[in-house]
């Protein structure tokens, strides 16, 4: 009986004394809860999490539609869920859009599947971060600034003849996006890097990108171990290319401050290679850039053209406008004589085309990225270690920056966009450095396939699927006969 009350009134002794502790701990909780508060959504099943709703929707071209969409009306602008193990934020705006972007190395970094990493090389500018980051990004985006992408017309516009009289003449029927990737491959390397292509070069990358996006299972015959044996053997090609443009430089001695512009304008190669003889590049590095932008630019080009050439087959008024643009550029040319970087000025209508469809079909989704720090942002935390995901739809798609959004409307490009807004190009320190050379495959394409062609679709509502990016998924049959 002693012993009993001894014990209770030691335990009620250890309450009272505890319970201020108690309540300190629960107070501290409920201000660590309201301080990181998580962004709402669903998490789904363990590690699978939404995966399957994702990719069923991104496969029917619906992201937006069937997974995007819905879970703004349900949760808002910021939302969480689980991607393929990793919980993910999923935002959407013009500002989300600035405040991601801009702070890539700050706040975030680009995040891309191991598959990817290991295809397109670790020494990539992918891969790359602040100062190196600069320099590569800086050496393709000085090739490729306005004027010096327009140096490039000339060379471009013999080219894409050249394929047209190889594949179009003698035709009344073309597949329009499988064509225009054999003529992107072309472009980058002959006219952006001065390589010249050689045979099976192409179908040999195929295979690489085939793995880009697929599981990283080495096991033989997965798609992964095809693409990595590819990836091999586009190494041994290149690193022959590259020796002997080293030799060649070391001889002429073109290494030095001109930063291999002696050696033709705009085109890459030299340029890596004057970087290498520098010592501010590796081989590997070299290499692994190479990979990089015909992966940058193959499919994301194609689709554009195809999708310019869908919107012009059912807005035959538009088509019109574009026609009449390509016809006085024609005319008031000589003989024989070529379209010029000037020439490419007077095809501002066929820009604006081009960037409405480009608007509407978006060959790139968005990307991801990865938070660094915990995230602040509208009142959320965004813990260490998520990912983030920001889309061209959030804005594209969105009333409040385009007017019936889901309308064809080129004439809305007149006026100055907002930053951050129109984003197929992504933006902030990571913006496509190749957006000059697609503007200038896609324009001088439309000028000589409009100028030389009547053309019509086969499928003019052909399904788009994505696999990981879009594409037409009869490759885009068109009936043509020369003018
Ligand atoms: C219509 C065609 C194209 C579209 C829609 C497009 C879109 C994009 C987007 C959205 C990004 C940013 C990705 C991110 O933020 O993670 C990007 C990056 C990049 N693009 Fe493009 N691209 C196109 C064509 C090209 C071409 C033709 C080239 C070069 C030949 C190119 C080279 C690059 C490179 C090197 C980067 C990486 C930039 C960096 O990480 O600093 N792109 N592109």
């Amino acid at each position: 009986m002693e012993i009993s009350y001894y014990i209770s009134s030691w335990l009620f002794t250890l309450i009272l004394a505890l319970a201020p502790l108690f309540f300190l701990l629960i107070l501290k909780q409920k201000c660590a809860n309201t301080k990181h508060k998580l962004p709402p959504g669903q998490m789904g099943l363990p590690w699978l999490g939404e995966t399957m709703d994702f990719y069923r929707a991104q496969q029917a071209n619906r992201l937006f539609e069937d997974f995007v969409r819905p879970r703004i009306a349900r949760h808002g602008k910021i939302f969480k869920t689980r991607l393929m193990g990793s919980p993910t934020v999923i935002v959407s705006g013009a500002e989300a859009n600035r405040f991601f972007l801009s702070n890539e190395f700050k706040l975030v970094m680009s995040s891309w599947p191991s598959s990817s990493v290991r295809l397109m090389g670790k020494n990539s500018i992918m891969e790359k971060h602040g100062e190196q980051h600069r320099h590569v990004h800086g050496l393709i985006a000085s090739s490729l600034g306005s004027s010096s992408a327009e140096s490039l017309v000339p060379k471009l516009s013999k080219l894409v003849q050249r394929h047209l009289d190889a594949h179009w003449s003698g035709q009344e029927r073309i597949y329009l996006y499988n064509f225009t990737k054999n003529l992107t491959f072309h472009i980058v390397f002959e006219c952006l890097l001065g390589i010249d292509v050689e045979l099976g070069m192409k179908e040999i990358f195929e295979r690489v990108l085939e793995g880009v996006f697929a599981p990283p299972v080495t096991v033989p015959g997965t798609r992964f171990s095809r693409a990595m044996r590819a990836r091999k053997e586009i190494e041994r090609m290149l690193v022959r290319i590259v020796r002997k443009k080293k030799e060649e430089m070391d001889r002429k001695n073109l290494g030095g401050g001109g930063g291999g512009s002696e050696e033709g304008g705009a085109v890459l190669l030299p340029r890596y290679v004057a970087a290498m003889l520098r010592g501010e590049m590796s081989e590997e590095e070299v290499i692994d850039n190479i990979v990089l932008l015909v992966f940058a630019a193959y499919d994301t080009t194609s689709f554009a053209i195809a999708m310019t050439f869908r919107m012009l087959a059912h807005h035959p008024n538009c088509y019109q406008l574009l026609l009449k643009e390509h016809m006085d550029v024609k005319s008031r040319k000589g003989e024989g004589e070529d379209i010029s970087g000037e020439d490419i000025k007077k095809m501002s209508y066929t820009w604006k085309v081009a960037r409405e469809s480009i608007r509407l079909f978006p060959p790139i989704f968005g990307s991801f990225r990865k938070a660094i720090v915990d995230i602040e942002y509208e009142g959320f935390t965004i813990p260490k270690g998520w990912k983030v995901l920001w889309t061209t739809y959030g804005t594209h798609y969105d009333p409040e920056h385009f007017q019936d959004p889901m309308s064809f409307n080129p004439d809305r490009f007149e006026e100055a966009m907002p930053p951050y807004v129109y984003v197929p190009f992504g933006g902030g320190p990571r913006v496509c450095a190749g957006s000059q050379l697609a503007r200038m495959n896609i324009l001088v394409l439309v000028h000589h396939v409009v100028t030389r062609y009547d053309w019509s679709l086969i499928h003019p509502d052909e399904p788009i699927t994505v696999d990981p990016l879009p594409f037409p998924v009869h490759g885009m049959p068109m009936r043509i006969s020369p003018k």
